[in-house]
């Protein structure tokens, strides 16, 4: 297996490198009939794109989605056959990755690319690049929409570390993308948000870079989807996050706080709502146990690191194995915590709406029409 391929039901296939002729997907197992969401799409790919001003790589990609396969021209619905979507690069500066070639930047993923295959994508880091993550943000808002349309499920993602500044709590209920996007940074309190903003411009002004936490709440997913044994929604959620470039850390519900809990305190008391629906009164689990729903918000978190590319001279060696300096060149984003938000939602979507399918398939109820 190369590990270009998600998902069990809902599969998603990326492909391109940063500097080729562009990057896309192929989503294979989309059910027919579903209006295809070209503006929910291009909104996405909006939030996730470089240039998007000082916090962000100054890269300039308008990232227009092309849609080549699986829909019926006259009315844009889903055949439920292969649908390819790509993007073009345009403005890549396959010059500033020159010296490369021959040697190892620090904490990339040179030496290990090189360890696997003999040889990689030099410019732009290849399939290294966060711009893989074009197909993924394409195919997660396509599974988003299915979820919106089927089930009514919103998923909402915000910048909740940056640093040292954390953002102590959010109402996860009523939390909107649009409160999310009040500031540049994405994180919806706008105190913490200049505080944040501050971190990554001295960062930015120190050639260095910062990492942090995004935090994100999927509401409306019912009880019982998921797998009991391996494919766990916990395990599933976990490589899905743990997929994305430059994450370094992933909790569900209270995660590793949890073990400063005792069970007294963590368990979630069950009761019955008004409509004779079983609740939980808390939701210490994130909406996961047994690994299946159990119809709470599914609450996550994902670690990002200070990425690799700082602009201070690094110690490494090259090739042949002698010590050099490097030197970075080219446009970086000094913190990827803003454009990581997207990623967070297309992956956590990838999953639900794959778990969604397979729950379909699970029962004697879900196969009858
Ligand atoms: C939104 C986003 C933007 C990124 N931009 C950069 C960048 O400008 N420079 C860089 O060195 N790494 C960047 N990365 C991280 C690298 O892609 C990643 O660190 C590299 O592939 C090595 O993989 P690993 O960190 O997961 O081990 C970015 C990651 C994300 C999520």
């Amino acid at each position: 297996m190369s590990g270009n391929t998600f998902g069990h039901v809902f599969r998603v296939t990326t492909f391109g490198e940063s500097h080729g002729g562009g990057l896309g997907v192929v989503v294979d197992g989309c059910p027919a009939g579903h209006p295809f969401p070209h503006a929910r799409i291009a909104e996405q790919m909006a939030r996730r794109r470089p240039g998007q001003g000082k916090l962000t790589s100054a890269r300039q990609e308008a990232d227009a989605v092309q849609v080549y396969s699986g829909l019926e021209p006259e009315t844009g619905l889903t055949l439920g056959t292969p649908i390819m979507m790509m993007v073009g690069n345009s403005d890549a500066r396959s010059h500033h990755y020159d010296d490369l070639a021959a040697l190892y930047r620090p904490s990339h993923a040179d030496y290990t690319y090189d360890a696997r295959y003999g040889l990689r994508a030099v410019a732009g880091g290849g399939r290294a690049s966060a711009r893989e993550t074009v197909g993924r943000v394409a195919a997660g808002t396509l599974a988003e929409d299915l979820l919106a349309a089927l089930h009514g499920i919103e998923i909402v993602a915000w910048v909740a570390a940056v640093g040292d500044v954390v953002l102590p709590a959010v109402d996860e209920a009523t939390l909107t993308r649009a409160q999310v996007d009040a500031s540049a940074v994405r994180c919806p309190e706008g105190h913490v948000a200049e505080d944040m903003t501050a971190v990554i411009e001295a960062a930015r002004k120190q050639g260095d870079t910062v990492g942090g936490v995004v935090r994100c709440v999927v509401r409306g997913v019912p009880a019982g989807w998921g797998a009991p044994v391996f494919d766990k929604l916990t395990a599933d959620l976990a490589k899905a996050m743990m997929s994305l470039p430059a994450s370094r850390g992933f909790e569900v519900g209270d995660g590793f706080a949890s073990t400063r809990l005792r069970g007294s305190q963590h368990n979630d008391p069950f009761v019955k709502d008004e409509r004779g629906q079983v609740r939980t009164v808390t939701n210490h689990s994130g909406g996961i146990q047994g690994g299946i729903s159990n119809g709470e918000a599914i609450r996550l978190a994902v670690a990002f690191k200070p990425v690799a590319t700082i602009f201070q001279p690094q110690q490494t060696v090259n090739r042949a194995g002698e010590a050099v300096t490097f030197q970075a060149r080219g446009r970086h984003d000094p913190c990827v915590l803003p454009r990581a938000v997207p990623m967070v939602e297309a992956m956590a979507a990838l999953v639900l709406c794959d778990h969604m399918l397979r729950a379909r398939l699970a029962t004697m109820d879900g196969l009858r029409r």
